[in-house]
């Protein structure tokens, strides 16, 4: 059979067919720049023998017009991969909110579907194409059953003292106000490799996912036990269009004395900040151009960037009471060396030993890249939310 993965992220939606049981994928695809003027979209092809690979630009605003080339791809007579739609039997959802209704992998029948709505508003980059998604499917793959991986279930292992907020009890019982955490299928998968890789299933591993959206885990023993996002995908890190963290009085100020309408401030935290705002661009690879020009908004946003990581890898050292490895994932955690130079720079005394040459050299596996000899390991652990989504649904199907 074959199982189907739509990853829909803020500014990218991902996919892959597999051939279950075999974990054989058939084809996959990486649709980038969403919204920018200069989207992409990367096809490949496996067959016994190779790799086909088709890249082009085209306009994409937005992830309705990114699915419906998905869905072109797939089915196109001559170069698709599906003659009959009928053979997908499964299709997996990345589902990034899940709130408190869902702690693990679901089924979707129409009241999930409504579910996943409601939470549109603590979401707003990613529930709604996620929603989206979940519709395109049910009306490409009729016969296939639809099921959702949530980004918060990893995350539900977290205590009381990381997951509540210094907030009233009843916001939380009555509400829901807590933080759940996000990007937990691919912190799961990579801190699972790494600890792997390690030979130490108890390792204590800070995981460090940079997309679009970033965020950081505290793991140990595999469960995450503490984590940079909180209620909705915003808090932490500096992301690409978001802010992370922020002292709420900025938000009063805006509404109170500049006149800003509550949802002007949830777009401009959400879809106007982080290096957007800092810089102009959203994308890392045009912030390394601009910084490679000389730009100084784009060398203090790298310094800002990296400088909120280091805080957070020394919080979940102390969390962790220890460390065994640090884990960089994602498009810019696997590819920017100058990001992962900056976040190890002066963590020495963490045991962070940052092996140059290591550093820059690029392949897709698993890399060690800190010195020979250094204690705590620094990893490159490339991140397959794809897989990990589709080893949820077949897990859930067969249990
Ligand atoms: N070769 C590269 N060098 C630096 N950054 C890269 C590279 N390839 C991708 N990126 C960055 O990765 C980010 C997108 O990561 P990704 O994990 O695909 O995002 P998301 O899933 O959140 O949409 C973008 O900021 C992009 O610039
Ligand atoms: C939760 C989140 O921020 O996801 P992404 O990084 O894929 O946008
Ligand atoms: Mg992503």
């Amino acid at each position: 059979m074959y199982i189907f993965v739509i990853n829909s992220g803020s500014s990218s939606i991902k996919y892959q067919l597999f051939r279950w049981p075999v974990e054989q994928p058939v084809c996959s695809g990486l649709l980038e720049r969403i919204g920018l003027a200069d989207a992409t979209i990367t096809h490949k092809v496996f067959t016994a023998e190779q790799e086909q690979v088709s890249q082009r630009s085209l306009p994409i605003p937005d992830h309705a017009a990114g699915l419906r080339e998905v869905v072109r791809l797939l089915t196109d007579p001559e170069q698709g991969v599906l003659r009959d739609p009928q053979e997908v039997h499964v299709v997996g959802h990345r589902v990034v909110h899940g709130g408190e209704a869902f702690a693990a992998t679901t089924l979707i029948t129409p009241a999930v579907k409504a579910e996943i709505k409601r939470l549109f508003s603590l979401a707003p980059l990613h529930n709604p194409a996620n929603y989206l998604g979940i519709e395109v499917a049910e009306s490409l793959f009729p016969q296939a059953r639809q099921v959702a991986v949530f980004d918060t279930a990893f995350h539900q292992t977290l205590p009381p003292k990381a997951f509540r907020y210094a907030l009233p009890t009843s916001l939380y019982s009555e509400f829901g106000i807590r933080a759940y955490g996000f990007h937990g299928t691919s912190h799961q998968y990579v801190a699972a490799q790494a600890a792997t890789y390690l030979g130490n299933p108890t390792a204590k591993i800070i995981t460090i996912h940079l997309g679009n959206g970033c965020s950081m885990a505290a793991v140990l023993g595999g469960k995450s036990v503490d984590t940079s996002m909180g209620f909705g995908p915003l808090s932490g890190l500096v992301m690409g269009t978001r802010s992370g963290d922020l002292d709420p009085s900025v938000i009063f100020h805006l509404i109170q004395e500049r006149g800003y309408e509550p949802v002007q401030v949830q777009t401009l935290l959400n879809k106007n900040s982080g290096m957007l705002g800092l810089t102009g661009f959203s994308d890392m690879r045009d912030i390394t151009k601009a910084l490679l020009a000389g730009d100084p908004a784009a060398e203090l946003a790298y310094d800002l960037y990296a400088y909120r990581i280091q805080k957070y890898i020394g919080a979940y050292a102390a969390v962790l009471n220890g460390l065994d490895a640090v884990v960089f994932t994602a498009g810019v955690g696997e590819n920017d060396a100058r990001i992962r130079a900056l976040v190890c720079r002066n963590l020495e005394f963490l045991g962070l030993h940052l092996g140059e040459t290591r550093n820059e050299e690029c392949t897709k596996e698993l890399r060690e890249i800190n010195q020979a000899e250094a204690r705590v390991k620094i990893l490159v652990v490339p991140t397959n939310e794809e897989l990990a989504i589709a080893r949820q649904c077949a897990e859930l199907l067969t249990a």
